[in-house]
């Protein structure tokens, strides 16, 4: 049985095939503002992003993704914590059955209804299969959703669900633009972490933005309407995609802001 987030096969039993869930640089965590330390030498994030390089939108049966092309240089992350140029790979959420949950960082303690993850690879390895296996292969950054306005360019997402309700449906979705998913602070926290999922592979500067963008409760709705499961099985929503905070064993977590 593959790995997922019920009771049988989620977090908690990730570690029988994938041991490193129980390594020293697991992510997410729970981030505590008084204790992270502001570091000027932090440079602040330059993405620049082309929406010509979205490619389609899928449910990959953990989360929905939007992939983007990645054969050059045309959206990409640089500067912030990381050197290099790091090219725009996917971006999904996480989010949970209730507006109380759903984030995988927390901050000091605090759940989130929703997280998004900008996945981001560094272009000094031929690519993000190779990257992903590097400690300095990864970059993803990450924005906490929180209830409140309705977000119009989340919509732009969301209108697409209706044709990728069940696993391993996919469908073709252009022109749009992540950079209207970001924050207006791009104030960060940075650690270095891993994926979230397995194969939880430890190759990933965390870059995790101070401010949350909106999402309505409406919208989170849509996100529940999703399924975990196939076109012929027995339906199972797509709801508590998240993994919770994993130990963070002396790591040190920096602010890019006083
Ligand atoms: N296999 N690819 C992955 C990419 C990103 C993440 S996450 N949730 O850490 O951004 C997990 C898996
Ligand atoms: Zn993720």
């Amino acid at each position: 049985m593959s790995w997922g987030y019920a009771a049988d096969n989620g977090p908690d039993k990730w570690a029988d095939n994938f041991p490193v869930a129980n390594g020293p640089r697991q992510s997410p965590i729970d981030i505590l503002p008084g204790e992270a330390s502001f570091d000027g030498a932090l440079k602040p994030l330059s993405l620049k992003y082309d929406p010509s390089n979205c490619q389609e939108i899928l449910n990959n049966g953990h989360s929905f993704q939007v992939t983007f092309v990645d054969d050059t240089d045309s959206s990409t992350l640089k500067d912030g914590p990381i050197s290099g140029v790091y090219r725009l790979k996917q971006f999904h959420f996480h989010w949970g059955a209730c507006d109380q949950r759903g984030s995988e960082h927390t901050v000091a303690g605090t759940m989130y209804p929703a997280e998004l993850h900008l996945v981001h690879w560094n272009t000094k390895y031929p690519s993000f299969g190779e990257a992903a296996s590097k400690p300095d292969g990864l970059a993803v950054v990450g924005v906490f959703l929180k209830i409140g306005a309705e977000n119009a360019n989340l919509q732009k997402v969301l209108d697409a669900f209706s044709s990728i309700k069940a696993k391993g449906k996919q469908t073709t979705f252009a022109g749009f633009d992540p950079a209207t998913l970001l924050p207006g602070c791009l104030d960060y926290w940075t650690y270095d972490g891993s994926l979230t999922t397995p194969p939880l592979l430890e190759s990933v500067t965390w870059i995790v933005c101070k401010e949350p963008i909106s999402v309505s409760a409406e919208q989170m709705a849509k996100f529940r309407g999703l399924l975990f499961s196939a076109e012929g099985e027995a339906e199972c929503c797509m709801v508590d995609n998240y993994r919770p905070p994993q130990p963070l064993k002396g790591r040190a977590v920096r602010a890019s802001f006083k």
